[in-house]
Formats: structure tokens, C-alpha cells, sequence
């Protein structure tokens, strides 16, 4: 039985919440054997799947293909699905009918970027019965277009604006909160002031877990390297040599070997050769 809803929130005061991105099938499987709690299918996917700059393009059938995938490995781990741009704020119908899509495809929850101005649309898709995750602070979807990639909540009103959203989202019915690049000392105010746990990346310690997308923290993805997401391991480094490797084998001769190949047997070959002359 995968984790649930419930599991998580009781974790809150007790244990921190491990939340990684995945968004193919066999990450899936190795992040749920490592035992994090929550496989998140960020829109992420975008940048780091798709090439996208920013998660701007990302659509609701790409969201769907990737969650279905994720749900195919997972086995403990609670699957949540990013909805993409403009997946949900157009209308409340728009928003449930595609946060629906997204739990047919495999999702346990859905997380939505927005404070309290969309706390009216979180609290619909939870009444229908889809548990939803809250993302405050920085949100790609729509501060990139505003003012680029910034570091939240280091003034005292910024600081107090993201306290009114997480409560306001908790009272949406919200059951966590991604809090992105927010100063540690907001971070820490904003957990304290809620029972849902906070869910942070780039946000300090002080949060109830953390997230990290999978591509950074195993050292695969080149194009941004935010100061928050420590790197694991350096893959793509690995993964050059190894494909270099493979070329400077197949130049020379030396792969495939005989251990990778299949024969026939003497006398069939010797029947072939005859017919062939
Ligand atoms: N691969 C990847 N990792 C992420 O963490 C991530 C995505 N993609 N896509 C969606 C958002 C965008 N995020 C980003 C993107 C860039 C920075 C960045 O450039 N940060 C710099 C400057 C921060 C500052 O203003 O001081 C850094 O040094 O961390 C941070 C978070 C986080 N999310
Ligand atoms: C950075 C995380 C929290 C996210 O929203 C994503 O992966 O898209």
C-alpha cells in the first residue's frame, strides 16, 4: 500500500517529509526503493525532460504521460502531479476537470502554484475529493515572466504576505506546501504558523521536508545549477565518458566482443556456405 494523504500530515512535528522530482518510469522505481515519501512530477519536467527555458510551455497531456509513468514504478512513495500553466486558472471547472485528468493518469494529489488568490480553486478540487499541494514563494510559472528567478520573503511585509497565503491555503484545505527560495527565517515563521507541513527547496532546514529536482541532485542537468540544490553526484560528467567509451570501441573494433554476439552452429553454417556458393 503506497503512503498516504493521512501519512503525510502526521508526519508534521515528528519526522521530515523526503520529496524528490521523477518523471519517467525507471526513476520512478529507484527513487521509491531509496524511500522517499513523496515522488513529486514536477512541471520541471519541462526544463529537464523537454528543454524548455522556464515551465511556461508545459501541457496538460505531457503532465498526464509523464504521471502515468511515475505511477507504473512507484510502489510507496505518494505520487503528486504539478498542474501546468494555465491548467487551472481560467475557471473552477477548468481546474477539478484537469486536476481529474491528472489522478486518471496515476496522481494521489496535485499541486497548484498560487497564494490566496487561488484558494477558492484549491478548496473546489478538494471538496470533489482530490487532495491538493499548495507552492508559495517563488513560482516559476508566473514570477519568471515577472521579474526572473528572486529569492522571497526577505522583507518584513514580503515576509508577512507569505504567512497570509500558507494560512489561507490551509484553510483551502490544502494538505502541504512547497515553499521556493524563501529566506530560511520566513521559511521557519511560516511552518510554525501552520499544521500542514512545509514542504521547502532553497528554503533552509527549518521547513518539515524538502524537495530537490532529481536531475540537479544526481548532477545531470547543466543549463541552471541553483545554489540550493546540492549535488549527489556529477552523471553527466559520468555519462560523457562512458558514451565516449562506446564510440572510441565501436571506431576500433573492439565492440561488440565475442560475449555479445550469437552463432550458429558449425554444420548449419557449412550447409549455408555450401548453398551460397
Ligand atoms: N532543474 C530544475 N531545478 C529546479 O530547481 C527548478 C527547475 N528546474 N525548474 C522550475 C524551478 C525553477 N527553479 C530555479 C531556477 C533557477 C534558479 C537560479 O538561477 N538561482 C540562482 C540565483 C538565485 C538568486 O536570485 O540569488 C542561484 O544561484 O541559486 C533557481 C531556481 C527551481 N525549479
Ligand atoms: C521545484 C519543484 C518544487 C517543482 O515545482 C518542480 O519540480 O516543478
Amino acid at each position: 500500500m503506497p503512503k498516504s494523504v493521512r501519512d503525510i500530515l502526521s508526519m508534521k512535528n515528528s519526522k521530515k517529509i523526503t520529496v524528490i522530482t521523477a518523471y519517467d518510469y525507471t526513476t520512478s522505481q529507484l527513487c521509491d526503493k531509496a524511500g522517499v515519501d513523496m515522488l513529486l512530477v514536477g512541471d520541471s519536467a519541462g526544463m529537464v525532460m523537454l528543454g524548455y527555458d522556464n515551465t511556461i510551455p508545459v501541457t496538460m497531456d505531457q503532465m498526464c504521460m509523464f504521471t502515468e509513468a511515475v505511477a507504473r514504478g512507484r510502489q510507496n512513495a505518494l505520487v503528486v502531479a504539478d498542474m501546468p500553466f494555465m491548467s487551472y486558472q481560467a475557471s473552477r471547472s477548468q481546474a477539478i476537470e484537469n486536476a481529474g485528468r491528472l489522478v486518471k493518469a496515476g496522481a494521489d494529489a496535485v499541486k497548484l502554484e498560487g497564494g490566496t488568490e487561488i484558494r477558492d480553486t484549491i478548496h473546489g478540487i478538494v471538496e470533489i475529493g482530490i487532495p491538493v499541494m499548495g507552492h508559495i514563494g517563488f513560482q516559476p510559472q508566473t514570477t519568471t515572466l515577472q521579474e526572473g528567478y528572486k529569492v522571497q520573503a526577505k522583507t518584513k511585509d514580503s515576509a508577512l504576505r507569505l504567512v497570509e497565503s500558507a494560512k489561507s491555503l490551509e484553510d483551502a484545505g490544502a494538505f502541504s506546501i512547497v515553499l521556493e527560495m524563501v529566506t530560511r527565517e520566513a521559511s521557519k515563521i511560516i511552518s510554525e504558523s501552520i499544521s500542514i507541513p512545509t514542504i521547502g527547496i532553497g528554503s533552509g532546514p527549518d521547513c518539515d521536508g524538502q524537495v530537490l529536482v532529481v536531475h540537479d541532485m544526481l548532477g545531470l542537468y547543466e543549463k541552471i545549477k541553483p545554489k540550493f540544490a546540492k549535488r549527489y553526484l556529477e552523471l553527466s560528467s559520468d555519462i560523457i565518458h562512458a558514451v565516449e567509451s562506446y564510440r572510441n570501441d565501436v571506431v576500433s573494433g573492439k565492440f561488440p566482443g565475442t560475449e555479445h554476439c550469437f552463432s550458429m552452429d558449425k554444420s548449419e553454417l557449412e550447409r549455408l556456405k555450401k548453398e551460397v556458393d
